[in-house]
């Protein structure tokens, strides 16, 4: 267990950008590749990647050497999944389909310890703590939690100010996938695209740092030039695909004309 603070807490403060990958191959043996490719920070996500508690513990282990900061995404915000992803030793979560504040202060709440909050106290059975052995580990829990609220509807962008404004929220990760189905647009549309600056740019009006993926680099460097300070730039799926199609397409295999992954 990490006993060096929230590193995603620490690279966000720094105010420099942080560029990060989305690992969804639910596999600690990958993990363990993707961790050494020097990423700023890794998301282990628990929403499109199949995982459940027991892999997404597997990876975070397999993890632990590599300098990256770990998130993990939660499939959904229910504080009672949240519990066992912070018991585990998850100490950023990334919390998808977040519409409003009320949403927001009801996950604040689920990642602290009462009398702030409901997170249930098991310490002593959970890796978190070192089984126990980090007699300081409740008292410093709450604080070392990095909080991600993701951002992701037309509702989501209408309460943006208040979302980001609650006390609590450390960042908030605007989702171009879901954002543009909700809009009924394609992500590259300019539709979506002004509605991410504005999203960008509300958060940070917020004091809040925003963050964003795509495998686009002209989108994520237009994201960086806008002020998104933590960009994930693929998914290790994505590559993995494209770099197999395009290693079988170099010996005549595979679908000579297929179009490379895209999400
Ligand atoms: O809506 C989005 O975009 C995201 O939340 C990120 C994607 O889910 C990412 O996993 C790529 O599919």
């Amino acid at each position: 267990m990490r006993a060096s603070g929230n590193r995603f807490k620490a690279a966000l403060a720094s105010g420099r950008p942080i560029i990060g990958l989305w690992v969804a191959c639910a596999d600690p043996y990958l993990a363990l590749v993707a961790g050494g490719a020097g990423f700023d920070w890794l998301v282990v996500d628990g929403e499109h990647g199949p995982n459940d508690v027991r892999s997404i513990l597997g990876q975070l282990i397999a993890l632990e050497a590599s300098d990256a900061a770990l998130v993990v995404r939660a499939p959904m915000g229910e504080p009672w999944l949240i519990k066992q992803l912070l018991d585990i030793g998850a100490d950023t979560l990334l919390v998808p389909m977040v519409d409003d504040a009320e949403q927001a202060a009801a996950l604040v709440r689920a990642v602290r310890y009462p009398p702030a909050g409901i997170r249930g106290v098991g310490a002593g059975v959970a890796r978190a703590s070192g089984f126990g052995r980090d007699a300081g580990y409740l008292a410093r829990a709450d604080d070392g939690v990095c909080l991600i609220v993701q951002a992701e509807s037309r509702a989501a962008l209408e309460n943006l100010s208040e979302i980001a404004a609650v006390d609590g929220v450390d960042a908030v990760f605007i989702g171009p996938a879901d954002l543009a189905a909700d809009m009924g647009q394609p992500v590259a549309s300019a539709a979506v695209q002004e509605a991410i600056a504005a999203g960008i740019a509300t958060i940070r009006a917020a004091g809040k740092p925003a963050g964003i993926m795509t495998p686009d680099e002209t989108l994520n460097r237009r994201y960086l030039d806008l002020g998104a300070q933590f960009v994930a730039v693929g998914a290790d799926t994505l590559v993995y695909a494209s770099a197999l199609d395009a290693l079988a397409r170099r010996y005549g295999l595979g679908e000579p004309d297929a179009q490379p992954a895209t999400y």
